[in-house]
């Protein structure tokens, strides 16, 4: 029998990497002539992709760029992102505390990102922490990126866990969908990045601190197995 697995998100969920995606992202936006940006504002717009969040700083710019220039554009960021990790990115508190509960109970821990896999793979690793996972998989690790759910099922047949006894840990609306359309339950954090707040996307529990989240939570929101119940 495969063992029960968490499957977390990455950035806004597992790490606090705001600081360090605007650094990259203004280091593209300048080599390309546009606008930096100041606020934090940027921070609704990641979850989708690093195109997605230059896309959308562009557009605020007031200016269309050709997908070219936007390939070149994510080069830059790419570069930036990859040569500073792991900066000033920080896992949240008490999430690893977490994950080693899990695993020290006989879960599978994991991440689902639409990160590039290989940023995933190296900030993780530039923290110390990527011996925690079975699996960690990005954007364009499969055909298929969040909030398909090929990617979660994906992620959880990687890492080779239950598919039945799995639940997803997310801050954005991309994060719930894809578990939904997976049907697999999730857990919402809300101190991510996200445009609305996540209770709003109805996820099965919403979490302020991974304090809150114990073996109790994960074993009521999973199907009854002698494995996790
Ligand atoms: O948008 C991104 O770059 C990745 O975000 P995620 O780790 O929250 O999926
Ligand atoms: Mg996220």
């Amino acid at each position: 029998m495969r063992p029960p697995i968490i499957v977390f998100d990455l950035d806004g969920t597992l790490v606090d990497t705001a600081p360090d995606l605007l650094d990259a992202m203004n280091h593209a936006l300048a080599r390309a002539g546009i606008d930096t940006i100041e606020d934090d504002g940027f921070r609704r717009h990641v979850g989708k992709g690093a195109r997605v969040m230059l896309e959308r700083a562009t557009e605020a710019a007031g200016r269309t760029i050709a997908p070219p220039e936007l390939d070149t554009m994510m080069t830059d960021f790419l570069d930036h992102y990859q040569a500073n990790m792991p900066g000033r990115s920080k896992p949240y508190e008490s999430v690893v505390a977490a994950i080693e509960k899990f695993r020290a109970a006989d879960f599978l821990v994991a991440v689902c990102t639409n990160k590039v896999e290989s940023s995933a793979k190296r900030l993780l690793r530039a923290l110390g922490i990527d011996g925690l996972f079975s699996a960690i998989c990005g954007q364009d690790t499969f055909p298929v990126r969040k909030p398909d759910p090929g990617h979660l099922y994906g992620t959880i047949d990687v890492a080779g866990g239950d598919r039945r006894h799995a639940l997803m840990v997310g801050d954005s609306e991309t994060d719930i969908l894809t578990a939904r359309n997976a049907g697999i339950p999730v857990v919402a954090v809300d101190f991510g990045y996200t445009d609305r707040p996540v209770a709003e996307f109805a996820p099965d529990r919403v979490i302020s601190h991974y304090d809150e989240m114990d073996l109790d939570l994960v074993r009521n929101l999973l199907p009854r197995t002698s494995a996790t119940g």
